[in-house]
């Protein structure tokens, strides 16, 4: 069994019991349910497309950063000119929650990704009802159909999709109208390893109508200026600003060395 078979099996328990917990009618019911979403696609092809994350601890890596406010990082990363960031809510693995979201949300105005392993349509409402603009699909963990379902009611609450592989095959399956940014994770979720070589060799299969996004592994400034001229508008970096005492300076730092 796989890292990600076990956070998957995991999650399907979790899910079961969060709809008993709080029904789909009261998530329904949050004000954040009615808020106009900001599309996080059209952040990454028009600013600087760097995507940053916040993220406490990791299975390949253990702890990151456990000292720092949701809060303070969302507003520093805001400050620094990101297109957006993505907000970990898984507790067991990532020492994520939801609440993060929701505070995060109460602290920016920036497109927020609900950054999750979602194997049903619930956890899509739960994104939406704590401020998310947009969702992550990973095709390691999911059917071509049930991308497609997923995808669908996500786009019908006007969230973004960003759907990630890591291979060919995953690639393939993903490519369908209703995902607005194809991500290519050059982490291998099943050994932790991580190469940039993936991003390039992958996206000469991605169609020129989507947003691509290269995922984890992204620690220079140097890294982008290579990873650009293959296609990438966007960038998804968690560990390099996360491992730093403030990673909004950090990320600052980060993008004015862009241009
Ligand atoms: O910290 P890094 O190496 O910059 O990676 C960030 C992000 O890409 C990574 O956290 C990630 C990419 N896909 C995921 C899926 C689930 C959990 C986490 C991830």
């Amino acid at each position: 069994m796989t890292i990600l078979d076990k956070i998957t099996a995991d999650k399907i328990k979790e899910v079961a019991l969060r709809k008993s917990l709080i029904p789909v009618s009261q998530l329904e019911q949050s004000v954040l349910f009615e808020r106009a979403t900001i599309s996080l696609a059209k952040a990454v092809s028009s600013g600087s497309g760097i995507i940053a994350e916040y993220k406490r601890r990791s299975p390949s890596k253990s702890v990151i950063n456990n000292s720092l406010s949701v809060q303070d990082v969302a507003s520093g990363y805001e400050q620094a000119g990101v297109s957006g960031m993505s907000v970990l809510t898984d507790g067991k693995y990532f020492g994520g929650s939801l609440d993060d979201l929701l505070l995060a949300r109460a602290a920016a105005q920036f497109p927020l990704l609900r950054k999750e392993f979602i194997v049903d349509e619930y956890q899509i409402l739960e994104a939406k009802a704590y401020g998310a603009d947009a969702i992550l699909l990973i095709a390691a963990t999911l059917s071509r159909k049930q991308i497609e379902q997923f995808s669908t009611f996500a786009k019908s609450l006007n969230l973004d999709v960003l759907c990630e592989s890591h291979n060919e095959e995953e690639l393939q399956k993903s490519i369908m109208p209703s995902v607005d940014m194809l991500g290519i994770n050059n982490r291998n979720l099943k050994t932790f390893e991580v190469s940039l070589e993936t991003s390039k060799e992958l996206i000469k299969q991605i169609p020129d109508e989507f947003v691509k996004v290269s995922e984890s592994g992204i620690s220079s400034v140097e890294a982008i200026k290579e990873l650009k001229p293959h296609g990438f508008q966007g960038f998804l970096i968690g560990e390099n600003f996360m491992k730093t005492d403030n990673p909004g300076e950090s990320a600052a730092t980060f993008i004015k060395q862009l241009d």
